[in-house]
C-alpha cells in the first residue's frame, strides 16, 4: 500500500531518500533569502517532476485602516525550470487562490481544492517565521498529490522555515535588533545590479520601466554621543541606542531596510519618486528623533547623510558617499540633514574617489 503511494507521487524509494538527502543540502547551502526560495522551488520541482510549485510572499498592508493582504510571486517552478520574481497585483490572480489564501491563513493550515477542468489538485501551505506568523505561502498544483508527498513537502517547508529563522538571526545586530551591517553591503549591491541592467539609467527612470523611484541610502550618525555615555553610563547610551532605533522603525515603512552600521551610526534603505520625498522623509526624521524625549536623558539629536544608489561601482561608494555627506553635517551644525549630490552641484565638498571610499567609513 505505502509502496503504492509512493510510486503514485512519482518517485521510488531509494530515490527518493538520496533526493531528500540532497535536497536538504541545496536548500541550506544559500544564505540569500532569494536563492534559498529558489533552491527549495527547484528542490521541489526536481522532487516532483510533473508537478507546479509557486511561492508567494504575504505582506499586510493598511488601506485606510482596513488591513488587506499582499502576495507577490517569489518563484515559480515547473520541472526544474525557475522563474523569478515579480510583484503581481491582485486582479493578476484567480478568485479561487485568493479564497484559498483567506481559508489559509484564517485556519493557519494546509487548505486544497481540486480543479476538475485540470483534474489537479491545488493545495496550499503556509509558511510560518518563528513568531508563528505566516510568512508566504507554497502553492503546489499536482495530479496525482499523495498523502507522503504532503507529508514531505511540509516537513522540508519546516526545515526551510527553521532554517531561514536562523538566517534572519544572524543578520540583526543584538542589541537593537535592526538588521546588521554584514547584509547591508549585498542589499545595497542588489540596488545597484537591478539598476545597472538599464544602459540608460536617466532614460529608464524618465520612462518609468524603473518603477519611477529612487533608491536613497540614509547614514544617520547620533550628535555628541560620547557625552551622553560620559554623562550617564553605557546602559544609558545603549537605552538610547535601543530607543532610537524603535523610533526609526516607527518613521520609516515596513519594506524600508533598517540596519544599524556602527556604534550610534544607523541606515536606513529606501525608495521615493522623488528627490523631495527623499528630503522630506529624512527632515521628518531628524525631527521626530530631535523632538522626542529620551527617559534620563532628555533631547538627542541626530545627522543624516544621503547618497541615491544608482550605478556606483559598487556599495563601498555608496556608503562613502553618504559619509561624506554625514561628514558636511557634522561639521556645519550637527542636528541636519545633508544630500551628496546637493553638496556636490553646489560645489560644497569635492566628489568621493574610490580610495577614499575604502579608508573613510568608521567600524566598530
Ligand atoms: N553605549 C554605547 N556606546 C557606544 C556603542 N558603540 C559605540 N559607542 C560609543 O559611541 C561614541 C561615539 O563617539 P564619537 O565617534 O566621538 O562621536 P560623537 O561623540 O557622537 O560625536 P559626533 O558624531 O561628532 O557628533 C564613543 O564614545 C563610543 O564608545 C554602544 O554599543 N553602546
Amino acid at each position: 500500500m505505502m509502496q503504492d503511494r509512493r510510486s503514485n507521487c512519482g518517485f521510488t524509494s531509494k530515490l527518493s531518500t538520496l533526493k531528500i538527502v540532497d535536497s536538504l543540502a541545496e536548500i541550506t547551502r544559500y544564505k540569500d533569502r532569494e536563492l534559498l526560495e529558489r533552491s527549495l522551488a527547484v528542490t521541489l520541482s526536481e522532487l516532483f517532476l510533473s508537478d507546479e510549485f509557486r511561492f508567494y510572499r504575504i505582506t499586510t498592508v493598511d488601506v485606510d485602516g482596513i488591513i488587506e493582504l499582499r502576495l507577490s510571486l517569489l518563484t515559480y517552478a515547473n520541472q526544474g525550470v525557475v522563474i523569478s520574481e515579480h510583484q503581481i497585483h491582485e486582479h493578476e490572480l484567480p478568485p479561487w487562490l485568493l479564497e484559498l489564501v483567506t481559508q489559509a491563513v484564517e485556519t493557519q493550515a494546509l487548505v486544497e481544492r481540486h480543479d476538475p477542468e485540470n483534474a489537479a489538485t491545488h493545495i496550499l501551505y503556509p509558511v510560518y517565521t518563528k513568531h508563528d506568523d505566516i510568512y508566504g505561502m507554497l502553492l503546489h498544483k499536482s495530479k496525482q498529490a499523495s498523502f507522503e508527498s504532503r507529508r514531505l513537502i511540509y516537513g522540508l517547508l519546516r526545515i526551510y522555515s527553521n532554517y531561514l529563522s536562523l538566517l534572519e538571526e544572524s543578520h540583526r545586530d543584538t542589541l537593537t535588533n535592526l538588521l546588521n551591517r554584514e547584509i547591508l553591503d549585498s542589499e545595497i549591491t542588489k540596488i545597484i545590479v537591478s539598476n545597472a541592467q538599464y544602459h540608460d539609467y536617466a532614460a529608464a527612470k524618465r520612462r518609468r520601466t524603473l518603477d519611477g523611484s529612487h533608491a536613497w541610502l540614509c547614514l544617520l550618525d547620533v550628535d555628541h554621543f560620547k557625552r551622553i555615555n560620559d554623562e550617564w553610563g553605557h546602559l544609558y547610551g545603549d537605552e538610547v541606542l535601543i530607543l532610537l532605533a524603535r523610533q526609526l522603525e516607527n518613521i520609516f515603512r515596513k519594506e524600508d531596510l533598517l540596519f544599524r552600521y556602527g556604534g550610534e551610526e544607523f541606515v536606513a534603505l529606501f525608495r521615493t519618486f522623488s528627490c523631495e520625498d527623499a528630503q522630506m522623509v529624512c527632515e521628518r526624521t531628524r525631527n521626530t528623533i530631535a523632538q522626542y524625549s529620551f527617559p534620563g536623558v532628555g533631547r538627542v539629536t541626530i545627522s543624516i547623510g544621503v547618497a541615491e544608489i544608482t550605478r556606483q561601482p559598487g556599495s563601498s561608494i555608496v556608503l562613502g558617499q553618504a559619509d561624506k555627506a554625514l561628514y558636511y553635517a557634522k561639521e556645519h551644525g550637527r542636528n541636519q540633514s545633508c544630500f551628496y549630490d546637493n553638496l556636490l552641484a553646489q560645489g560644497l565638498i569635492e566628489p568621493q574617489t574610490i580610495n577614499q571610499s575604502k579608508s573613510s567609513i568608521d567600524f566598530f
